[in-house]
């Protein structure tokens, strides 16, 4: 598998693409907005005008998409994937989407003849940097035993879950948890400064007991700066948990505690803070005390 098509060139797939090349892999990409692939090509790399352009070109095309609507688009709309998809292919989407939306794009290739593979991944933009993702993935067993060697370069862990939809829906419950802990964070945070407590202080003590954890320690220091620089974009989390929520809602099962965190996301996002850091629902939580 040295030579791969890469389509979307975001925070992630940016990352995930440069760390192929500099393995040695030939890598063509492409990217909605053509101009962020030019970094990648000062980098060996070489661009497809068209997500089909690059399927006809590669015999493995990895894609790391937006959401639901870009994932489908990418392969179904004109110039698309399905367009040179053919036997002999395989197609790994890293996306975050919903097991429905998986299983669309994957009876899309497989109609076509081609081999597919999901595959979202947990870690954000320092673990894509550093090839220290891990690496959910299910479908295609033999696809996934060809793609273990660049999973091993992007990832430091792969799990093969079985049939299509079951690394979607791992991926949306962690990153259920994930959003929920972050709301919960957020709030702590908030309380410490509120009753006159030092958050540096609050983080010092959360290091070191039964809850300590890479978000807190790494997204809190600059939290309590205000600084929420994109790592993993707000609203690719309110996206999550919308989606968790779905499969929630199909499952019955009760999600009060990811309803609520939802809500701040949502409401985050009403603020303009889409594009910014997930941990800027800390926004939210300061907004409401300052009104009490
Ligand atoms: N950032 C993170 O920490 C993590 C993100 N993820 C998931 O990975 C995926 C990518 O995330 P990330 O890289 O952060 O996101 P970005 O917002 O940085 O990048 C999104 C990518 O999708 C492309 N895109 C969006 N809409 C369309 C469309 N309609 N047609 C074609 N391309 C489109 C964008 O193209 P353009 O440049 O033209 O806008 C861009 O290449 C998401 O599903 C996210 O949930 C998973 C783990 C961690
Ligand atoms: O989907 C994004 C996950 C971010 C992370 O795992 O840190």
């Amino acid at each position: 598998m040295e030579e791969v098509g890469f389509l979307g060139l975001g925070i992630m797939g940016k990352a995930m693409s440069m760390n192929l090349i500099t393995h040695g892999y030939k890598v063509t990409v492409w990217n909605r907005t053509l101009s962020k692939c030019d970094e990648l090509v000062k980098h060996g790399a070489t661009v497809g005008e068209t997500p089909a352009a690059v399927v006809k070109k590669c015999k493995y095309i990895i894609a790391m998409l937006s959401d639901p609507a870009a994932a489908l688009s990418v392969v179904f709309d004109k110039d698309g994937v399905l367009e040179q998809m053919c036997s002999g292919k395989g197609y790994i989407d890293m996306s975050t989407v919903d097991a429905d939306t998986s299983s669309k794009i994957c009876e899309g290739i497989t109609s076509k003849g081609g081999r597919f593979v999901e595959a979202p991944v947990s870690g954000s933009k320092k673990p894509a940097e550093d090839g220290q993702l891990v690496i959910l993935a299910a479908g295609d067993k033999g696809l996934y035993e060809e793609a273990l060697q660049a999973f091993d370069i992007m990832g430091k862990k792969s799990f093969y879950l079985g049939g299509v939809g079951n690394g979607a829906k791992m991926k949306l419950v962690v990153n259920m948890i994930m959003g929920s802990m972050m709301n919960a964070f957020s709030e702590g945070i908030v309380l410490a400064d509120k009753s006159g407590l030092d958050p540096h202080t609050l983080l010092d003590v959360l290091d070191l007991g039964a809850i300590a954890n890479p978000m807190f320690k790494m997204k809190g220091p600059a939290m309590i700066k205000d600084d929420y620089a994109p790592a993993f974009p707000l609203k690719h989390q309110q996206k999550d948990m919308r989606l968790a929520l779905s499969l929630g809602d199909e499952n019955a099962v009760s999600m009060p505690v990811a309803a609520a965190s939802n809500e701040a996301f949502k409401k985050a996002r009403s603020m303009g803070l889409g594009d910014l850091d997930f941990s800027a629902v800390h926004e939210t939580v300061k907004a409401a005390s300052k009104s009490t």
